[in-house]
């Protein structure tokens, strides 16, 4: 069976005292267990030259929150999909709902980021998701297969990118989608992933779920079909939680 990958957004939170003592804590665990999951941090761009210098040559993978689509030139606070490598990236979150809301980020801009991270050996894990409106009127499937269409690179394979289902509903608010409304979509995004690579993609390109993970929910969802990881947010900023929903 394949890894579940377990990734932790901080988000705008954290600190150099706080990234060293947390990803001190996750490296301590993975030294002492073998584990079913693969674990990565996405910390602050700030934060990532530490984090990387910390996790260098361990099993925590680490990531950045967003990169531009060039490669370099002038874009004041932005970061390349170049540097992050080079500062020792695995990943990029890309799409996330809080970008596309406070920044106004299209798929088009989502797609050209996850193509800049491709093109710089990096895998973006597209975030996409439906609002509690969008579910209220019915049009989940519709607004997720829109997402799923427009941000995936031209340069994805089911093995350089991992797409993260993320209702924005239940982001940060403790609003879980159900196992049901989880395999629905999962399902739905199998299903669509598989025509647009003409191949059997399962097990090979990862779909996250994300939104108000925690470790009392965790194993829940994480046994839902489909689901093969998860992107926490609040509960990645304590090292007990995080660490619970991966090792179960
Ligand atoms: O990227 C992570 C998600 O936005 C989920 O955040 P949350 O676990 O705090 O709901």
């Amino acid at each position: 069976m394949a890894r579940k990958l377990i990734a932790g957004n901080w988000k705008m939170n954290g600190s150099l005292a706080f990234a060293s003592e947390l990803v001190g804590g996750l490296l301590s665990r993975l030294e002492q267990n073998s584990t079913a999951a693969d674990f990565a941090v996405c910390p602050p761009a700030a934060l990532l030259g530490q984090v990387t210098g910390l996790t260098k040559g361990t099993a925590l993978a680490v990531g950045g929150q967003d990169c531009h689509a060039n490669t370099s030139g002038a874009h004041t606070g932005d970061t390349s999909a170049e540097l992050l490598k080079d500062l020792g990236c695995q990943y990029v979150l890309t799409g996330h709902s809080e970008r596309r809301t406070d920044h106004g980020e299209s798929s088009a801009d989502v797609k050209a980021k996850s193509s800049a991270a491709i093109k710089a050996g990096l895998i973006p894990i597209i975030c996409i998701g439906e609002t509690e409106g969008q579910r209220v009127s019915g049009d989940t499937l519709k607004v997720v297969e829109q997402q799923v269409r427009e941000s995936l690179p031209d340069e994805a394979t089911s093995v350089n990118v991992v797409l993260a289902y993320e209702p924005v509903w239940a982001i940060g608010t403790g609003k879980t989608a159900t196992p049901d409304d989880v395999a629905e979509v999962h399902n739905f995004i199998r299903g669509l992933l598989d025509r647009h690579f003409d191949e059997a993609t399962d097990g090979k390109l990862k779909i996250l779920y994300g939104g108000s993970v925690k470790p009392s929910n965790a194993a829940e969802l994480l046994g839902v079909s489909n689901v093969d990881g998860a992107l926490v947010g609040g509960a990645s900023l304590k090292v007990e939680d995080f660490w619970a929903i991966g090792v179960r």
